[in-house]
């Protein structure tokens, strides 16, 4: 197998769907999952690179390995669920950190996932009357983080990172909503993740290798496919 060109990581609380998201990336379907035990690894190829994808466990008792699998991480998706405030707090409380071990030059995407389980309700058009009766009859839920709480966060790492905000992707380009469950904005996510990190590995193969990247290669999309190494 050809080694990766570059790592991708997701990070993210228990239960707010990183595993499913992959799944539905890599497999087209939203199907049961386990609550993953450690880490695992998917490959993804794009044009002509290898990418790794891993996914790793949200549950506290696996938290120790989650900088072992940031190591020399090129990009990191750090995930919260929309009906759950907590696992954003999470994001920057207990996963920022491990993050020290990734690329110095990391890019951060940041996804609010399960938007399937929202009920948007156009501000002000609605009484508080109307909107319990939409929520209980739809079974829907309220949301508890809005798009605007994850750009504020995705600036707070830049300054964590030191990072100069001219010279990374700008926070309206880096965060994301989506539903695994229905796929909305699933191939979006990985797909833009691809095409920012694409100058990395350009990067990365100028320093380390002879070869050229070609451009032209990656833009068809040609021999785009994937498999699973979990
Ligand atoms: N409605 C809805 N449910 C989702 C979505 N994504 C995941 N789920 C459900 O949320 C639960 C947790 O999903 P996982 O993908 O296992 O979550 P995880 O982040 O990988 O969790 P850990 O591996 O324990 O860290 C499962 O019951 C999924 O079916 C989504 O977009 N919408
Ligand atoms: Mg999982």
């Amino acid at each position: 197998m050809k080694k990766p060109d570059v790592k991708v990581v997701l990070l993210g609380d228990v239960h707010v769907g990183k595993t499913s998201l992959l799944h539905m990336y890599v497999e087209k379907k939203f199907q049961d999952t386990v609550s993953t035990v450690g880490g695992a690894f998917y490959l993804k190829q794009w044009g002509p690179y290898n990418i790794s994808i891993w996914d790793t466990a949200g549950r506290e008792q696996f938290h120790g390995l989650g900088s072992m699998y940031c190591r020399g991480a090129a990009a990191v998706i750090l995930v919260y669920d929309v009906c759950n405030l907590q696992s954003l707090v999470e994001l920057e409380d207990r996963f920022l950190a491990l993050t020290d071990t990734a690329s110095p030059d990391c890019i951060f995407a940041i996804v609010g996932n399960k938007v399937d389980l929202t009920e948007e309700i156009p501000v002000g058009q609605e009484t508080e009357e109307q909107k319990l009766a939409s929520f209980s009859s739809s079974n829907k839920v309220r949301r508890q983080v809005c798009k605007s709480d994850a750009i504020a966060l995705y600036q707070r790492i830049l300054k964590y990172k030191m990072l100069d905000e001219k010279t990374v992707p700008p926070a309206e380009a880096m965060c994301f909503e989506t539903s695994a469950k229905t796929g909305y904005n699933v191939d979006f996510l990985f797909e833009s993740m691809f095409d920012t990190v694409l100058p990395f590995i350009k990067n990365k193969k100028g320093k380390g290798s002879a070869g050229t990247v070609d451009l032209a290669d990656y833009k068809t999309g040609k021999g785009k496919n994937s498999s699973c190494c979990s």
